[in-house]
């Protein structure tokens, strides 16, 4: 594990003139670490599959669905991805799922997702996606996994991007979603060759965890890590159930551990990743504003962050722009987002093979970067 370098670890002469970063390791320009991290490979670990769906195929989509309620004009989104709260964003994220109704729309937004993340140097995903909520819309189960390991093969071919999946609860769906999701991520006839993972999502206000860890425990016995999303818009004691009970080996968010010392400790003294998603915090109003986002606060205390999109945009951001403003947040220079960029490809279901050729690819480009 890489531990993060901020840009005050390393010795450099006084700023001059407007106080711009020059390159070298020293002072970085903002405009310049934008245009490193662009560059930048990068791993992504806590991204959903239909909060992924870009304006264009989203509105390509409501167009085939007239009786949809999303709008078909990507300008009109904009609007239509603002959210008063999190139940707010759920409603608007189902309407979204909603348009999603065959095998050749579950196709193509797979598709067109693994191309935004190759745009921006992804060299390697793990999407979380919830088939149930698919399949109980009616489309044929067999089909769905057909439709998204033919878009991951394409992706790997065209693109270069390894994807993986993660299938995930949707926890506001009770045990019913639970059984569905944990039969289709476990039966031999079922499971797609690409799943890695297992998860919980959702609302967590009124949907405790303690009730889930018989799927898990059968999700894990299967060989998958357990990836539970917790502490995102409920406290600290949301995380330690999912530790506990549902034995998570990385948190999805986990964004209230800050308020709980001991929490912190833990996480840290177990190497207990956190995926932090700064943006997905303010658009659903988990956390007010970035400059009071604990992810500083995760740093300091030893924990191992990765910094995710979740829904790039539904949010209005993408990657790239988590990145840039993880390094605001904590004054990085290319060598700490570098550091952030490999603490995901550690922590993440890649074969040691796979992180081996991603580490080799951000340590070369950040060395040409930085050179002389
Ligand atoms: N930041 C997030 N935090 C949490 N979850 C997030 C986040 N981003 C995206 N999701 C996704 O939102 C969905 C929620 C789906 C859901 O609650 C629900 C409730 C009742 C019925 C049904 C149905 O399908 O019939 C679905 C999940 O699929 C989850 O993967
Ligand atoms: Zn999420």
């Amino acid at each position: 594990m890489t531990t993060i370098h901020r840009s005050a670890d390393h010795p450099r002469p006084s700023p001059q003139g407007t106080g711009r970063r020059s390159r070298g390791g020293t002072l970085t320009d903002h405009r310049d670490l934008h245009a490193f991290i662009a560059g930048l490979p990068k791993a992504e670990l806590h991204v959903h599959h239909v909060g992924s769906a870009s304006p264009r195929i989203v509105s390509e989509l409501a167009a085939r669905h007239p009786d949809s309620k999303v709008p078909t004009d990507p300008e009109a989104l904009v609007d239509y991805f603002t959210f008063t709260d999190f139940a707010h964003f759920i409603d608007v994220y189902l309407s979204v799922v909603d348009l999603i109704r065959t095998p050749e729309d579950v196709r193509l937004l797979t598709y067109e997702v693994a191309r935004d993340l190759a745009r921006q140097q992804v060299r390697y995903a793990e999407l979380t996606i919830t088939p149930f909520s698919s399949t109980r819309r009616g489309i044929d189960e067999r089909a769905f996994m057909d439709a998204i390991e033919d878009a991951r093969k394409a992706a790997e071919a065209e693109f270069g991007t390894v994807l993986r999946w993660c299938f995930d609860i949707p926890g506001e769906a009770g045990l019913e979603s639970a059984e569905e999701t944990v039969r289709l991520a476990t039966d031999d006839r079922l499971r797609p060759e690409g799943l890695v993972s297992f998860g919980l999502g959702g609302p967590e206000i009124g949907v405790p965890r303690p009730q889930f860890k018989p799927y898990f425990d059968r999700a894990i016995a299967a060989g998958l890590h357990s990836v539970p999303h917790a502490g995102e818009t409920t406290g600290p004691e949301t995380v330690w159930d999912a530790l506990t009970h549902l034995r998570a080996e990385r948190v999805g968010h986990g964004t209230h551990s800050f308020q709980d010392p001991k929490l912190l400790a833990h996480l840290a003294e177990h190497r207990i990743p956190l995926e932090v998603c700064p943006t997905s915090n303010i658009a659903t109003r988990a956390v007010r504003t970035l400059d009071e986002h604990p992810l500083k606060e995760f740093v300091e205390a030893g924990i191992v962050v990765t910094i995710n999109s979740d829904d790039p945009p539904m949010f209005g951001t993408d990657l790239d722009n988590e990145y840039a403003v993880a390094a605001r947040l904590l004054d990085l220079d290319e060598r700490g987002v570098a550091s952030l960029a490999k603490n995901a490809v550690d922590v993440s279901f890649l074969d040691e093979p796979g992180k081996a050729r991603i580490r080799g690819e951000i340590d070369a480009y950040t060395s040409a970067w930085l050179a002389p």
